[in-house]
């Protein structure tokens, strides 16, 4: 049984190993820079802003995890944030599942946060850890469409594609990160969803489990930085919070 004196525990896997295929070639996403610093020290210090985050593995591309290591302790944390660099896969479920491995045992609470989103606000961040801690063993923030969607039916690139629906635009909720669930939860979903069956996200292999995953508000400043235009935004959202909230 477990010391109900003893602090809850969260801790973030922040799966960095990606190459950035849409930003178009250069160094790997996660260390490009924003403002002049890369993109991963945003959403390392993005987790370890929330006060209940005491331990962030980074997950770095498979031959980077020495550089990323180096790179990382160039930019200290406060002293209550532990941070280990792992190697990652070829997929991110790949990557997220290698970083899930080095959680020590006494984890209550695990965010998984995409390098790719590093302007996530510390109350999101919060608000998610706290959904998980009132006892959702999955939580995804997420915001409202601003655009409809059309389920297509797939043709060879160059092709029209026809449209074989609408699914109801007040229905659907476009998903961010950092998700948080219960580490038993998640672990479990990782060990038996095989990879290649469809999801995108982690949540939607808790949902392949059939055990609950529940919505909590998101925030705008949470997007993912894919293509060269949100690079544009993330600079001009930089910048902003440099000028108005002392952010570094
Ligand atoms: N093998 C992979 C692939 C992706 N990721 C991480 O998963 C997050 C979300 O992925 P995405 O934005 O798609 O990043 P990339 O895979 O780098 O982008 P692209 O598909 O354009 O190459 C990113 O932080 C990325 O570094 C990862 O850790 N390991
Ligand atoms: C996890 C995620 O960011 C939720 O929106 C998204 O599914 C990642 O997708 P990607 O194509 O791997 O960037």
């Amino acid at each position: 049984m477990s010391d109900p004196s003893r602090p809850i525990r969260t801790a973030a896997v922040i799966p960095a190993a990606g190459r950035g295929v849409r930003l178009g070639p250069g160094t790997p996403k996660a260390l490009r820079t924003l403002g002049g610093t890369p993109m991963l020290v945003h959403a390392v210090r993005a987790m370890a802003a929330s006060r209940a985050v005491s331990l962030i593995v980074v997950v770095a591309p498979p031959d980077g995890a020495t550089e990323v290591d180096r790179l990382l302790h160039e930019y200290p944390l406060a002293d209550r944030t532990d941070l280990v660099v792992v190697p990652g896969g070829r997929t991110r479920q790949e990557s997220v599942r290698l970083g899930l491995a080095a959680l020590p045992q006494d984890i209550d609470v695990v965010l998984v946060h995409d390098a790719a989103r590093p302007l996530v606000p510390v109350d999101t961040v919060d608000a998610v850890i706290a959904a998980v801690r009132a006892g959702a063993p999955a939580v995804v923030p997420a915001l409202p469409l601003a655009d409809t969607v059309k389920q297509i039916d797939p043709r060879p690139q160059g092709t029209p594609e026809p449209v074989v629906g609408t699914p109801e635009r007040a229905l659907l909720r476009a998903v961010q990160t950092p998700q948080g669930f219960d580490p038993a939860t998640l672990l479990k979903a990782h060990d038996t969803v095989v990879e290649g069956e469809g999801a995108t996200d982690d949540a939607g292999l808790v949902e392949r489990l059939g055990a609950p995953v529940v919505v909590v508000p998101g925030h705008e400043e949470a997007f993912k930085v894919t293509r060269p235009l949100d690079l544009v935004l993330a600079e001009a959202v930089l910048a902003r919070r440099r000028a108005t909230d002392g952010y570094v």
